[in-house]
């Protein structure tokens, strides 16, 4: 018998002030696989993500974990999971080096790889200290990445995450979630960019959710 996707969208449907925003969206995942979800603006690519994260309920639809209706296994989901919204997600009064140990603490991450080698790997090596509130967009941005580095979560899912970052910080990135599909993760980003990763699936919301 063939073994369940890892991560599988069923029939996942949104409906939000009686309007239909996506129905019937299908797709799955499995290690090594990297989906851009794509659609104009409005069509509901940031709502589909924070369904994937759990921070909103689908309509309609079942998610399901290593073939297990992701509702019955929460907690080992989320584990599973990291979600990075398109706002950087950063503590601003705090600095960078504050923001990843506050992050690293709570997610009790064991990745032996020191607090500054992080941030000098993301490209902040001189801003370690600096509060976040007088940091770059592009910085900020950086400084929310820096948790890929380190993190275990095999499910990545990326909200507009090339926003604000420079060509080599893009070029970064994108070796960032190659590398990580290479090792068996997965991830699931929303961008208005063309990127170019080869193999790259897309689930288009550009009407009735379907996937190329
Ligand atoms: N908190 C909210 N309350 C009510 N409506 C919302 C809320 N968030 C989003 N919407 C509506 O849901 C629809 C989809 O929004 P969503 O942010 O998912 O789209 P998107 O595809 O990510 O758009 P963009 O490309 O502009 O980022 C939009 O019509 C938006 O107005």
């Amino acid at each position: 018998m063939s073994q369940p996707a890892v991560f599988k969208l069923h029939d996942i449907a949104f409906e939000r002030d009686d309007r239909l925003l996506f129905s019937t969206v299908n797709t799955e995942l499995n290690g090594g696989d990297i989906l851009q979800v794509e659609g104009p603006n409005g069509a509901g690519k940031t709502t589909l993500l924070r369904i994937i994260a759990t921070a909103l309920s689908p309509t309609d639809g079942i998610l399901s974990w290593q073939g297990i209706d992701i509702r019955r296994q929460r907690s080992e989901y989320l584990q599973s999971l990291l979600f990075l919204g398109h706002l950087p997600g950063l503590k601003q009064s705090l600095s960078p080096l504050e923001n990843l140990q506050w992050w690293r603490r709570v997610h009790t991450d064991q990745n032996p790889l020191a607090d500054e080698e992080v941030l000098a790997q993301i490209g902040l090596r001189g801003y370690e200290d600096v509060p976040c509130y007088s940091l770059s967009a592009g910085q900020q941005r950086r400084a929310a990445l820096a948790r890929l580095l380190v993190t275990q979560a095999l499910l990545w899912v990326l909200d507009e995450p090339f926003t604000a970052i420079d060509k080599q910080g893009v070029a970064e990135l994108q070796s960032l979630l190659v590398n990580h599909a290479g090792r068996g993760g997965m991830v699931i980003l929303s961008t208005h960019q063309d990127v170019g990763i080869p193999g790259m699936r897309r689930l288009s919301l550009a009407g009735s959710g379907r996937v190329s």
